[in-house]
Order: C-alpha cells, then sequence, then structure tokens
C-alpha cells in the first residue's frame, strides 16, 4: 500500500543550550493511504510537534518528511506553503471559520486564498461528504458546534488532499456530535470520493475517540512506544495508563 505520508528518523526540538527541549525523536513511521491513524501520548509527550511536522507546518530539526511521495525538505517555503495547501488538510479544535461568511464560502476560501475561482460544485461536493449540503447558504452563528467542526473539515477537503491532519477536532464537542463528526471522519476513509482524501492522521487525548481510527500510535517523551491495531477504547485507556505510570 502507497504512503500518504512518511517520516524518517525525525527529531524536532526547541530553543537552545540549557533551555533545549526535545519534542520528538528519532520517529519512523509511515501513514498509509486508506488508513485512519490516532496519535496518542501524555501532555507534553509531542503530539502535536509530530502533526505540525508531519503536516509541513513545522520544519523538523532532522529526519524527512514525505507527503504523497514528495520530500518536504526540498521545498522552498513558498513551494512548502503552495503544496501543503494543495496536498494536505488540517482541521483544528477551534473551527476558526469566518463568521460574516456562509459555510459555502468559508469552504471555497482556500481556493480563493490560493488564487484561484472555487468550483461550485466541488464545493458542494465536500458539503455533501459531511453531510451539510443543505446548510450552504447558513453562516456559522445559524450552526451547531458539530456542524460548524464540519464545515471547518469540508474546507480542508476542497482542495482535495491526499491527508486531514486533526488535532483534538471532537475537543470542542460534546459526546454526541463528537461521535458524529468522528462518523463523518471513517466515511471519509472508507467511502472516498473518486478523487477524495481516504487517510486521516489524528491527535486526541480521548481513548473512546481513538477507537474510531485503525490503528493507534503512542508517543511518550517524544519517542513513537507502540501502536494498537483495530483498537478497542478499553485497550487504549489501558495503555495510556501504563503510559502514566512514571519510570523509576
Ligand atoms: N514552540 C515551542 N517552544 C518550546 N517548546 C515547545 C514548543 N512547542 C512545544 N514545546 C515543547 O515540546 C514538547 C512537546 O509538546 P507538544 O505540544 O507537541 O506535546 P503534546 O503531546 O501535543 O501535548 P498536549 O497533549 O499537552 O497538547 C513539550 O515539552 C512542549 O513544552
Amino acid at each position: 500500500m502507497d504512503d500518504a505520508v512518511r517520516l524518517e528518523s525525525l527529531a524536532k526540538t526547541y530553543g537552545s543550550g540549557d533551555s533545549v527541549v526535545t519534542a520528538l525523536r528519532d520517529i519512523r513511521v509511515s501513514f498509509p493511504k486508506g488508513n485512519f491513524t490516532a496519535v496518542m501520548g501524555p501532555s507534553g509527550s509531542g503530539k502535536s510537534t509530530l502533526l505540525q511536522c508531519a503536516a509541513g507546518l513545522d520544519r523538523p530539526s532532522s529526519g524527512r518528511v514525505f507527503i504523497d511521495g514528495t520530500d518536504i525538505a526540498e521545498l522552498s517555503e513558498t513551494q512548502l506553503t503552495k503544496f501543503r495547501r494543495e496536498s494536505t488538510g488540517f482541521a483544528f479544535q477551534a473551527f476558526n471559520l469566518l463568521p460574516s461568511l456562509t459555510a459555502e464560502q468559508n469552504v471555497a476560501l482556500p481556493v480563493r486564498l490560493a488564487g484561484r475561482k472555487p468550483d461550485r460544485r466541488t464545493v458542494q461536493q465536500v458539503l455533501a461528504q459531511v453531510g451539510l449540503e443543505k446548510k450552504a447558504g447558513s453562516r456559522p452563528g445559524q450552526l451547531s458546534g458539530g456542524q460548524q467542526q464540519r464545515v471547518a473539515i469540508a474546507r480542508a477537503l476542497v482542495t482535495r488532499p491526499a491527508v486531514l491532519f486533526a488535532d483534538e477536532p471532537t475537543g470542542a464537542l460534546d459526546l454526541t456530535t463528537g461521535r458524529e463528526l468522528l462518523d463523518v471522519l471513517r466515511k471519509l476513509v472508507d467511502s472516498p470520493a473518486d478523487d477524495g482524501l481516504s487517510t486521516v492522521v489524528m491527535v486526541t487525548h480521548d481513548p473512546n475517540v481513538a477507537s474510531f481510527a485503525d490503528r493507534v500510535l503512542f508517543l511518550a517523551d517524544g519517542s513513537l512506544v507502540g501502536e494498537l491495531i483495530s483498537p478497542t477504547s478499553e485497550a487504549v485507556a489501558a495503555r495510556m495508563a501504563e503510559l502514566a505510570v512514571p519510570k523509576c
């Protein structure tokens, strides 16, 4: 199976001298196409840093990141920005929608920012993929939190990226709406549109949320320390409890 993203010996440090923080050390992992991966680990273990580096939002200190076969270290800042815009989607805990724009206009924004005219059909298609075809004309203030996050996901999908990165996408949602959003992500992977995305990489703190993934990766102190395939929430919670035990 092809890899949507591959991380080779990835390391990331912040600061220098006495104040240096090692956020990631020697991460080697692939995210295959057609796969939904959750990244878990205790607070400060490096989850967000991994996601930011894997998505090309941050440059690693060493190691390589391949997205859809492209070594992003070879790209200039301008090329990387363009590449990221076209090949990756990103969804955060905060939806970051523009309140004065309709759902449809919010979704079309990345295309406009890239200097192109949005294709109305594509915008409608991605809104339908997240179950919001009837809300195209609504402004964020007229939508529930779960619906707003689904607009944010549709916006991330509009450029037909190879991979969607999501950092705590259900963090601001209640249980039911969080579940609905996870069903949407699951569907993107299980029944992708013709030229659509089928790979999701998601950071979460919640074992229930992680259990929607095909695989869970566990980070501790910047290192990859294990994985679970076809995870149940109980198995994820048990593994997290082990990681929380302080080392002697
Ligand atoms: N911009 C930064 N400058 C300095 N240190 C940073 C920076 N960003 C992250 N760190 C440090 O890197 C380490 C990993 O942080 P990261 O945010 O990736 O962890 P996380 O697992 O996502 O944490 P959380 O679950 O609390 O969000 C932590 O020790 C953090 O303090």
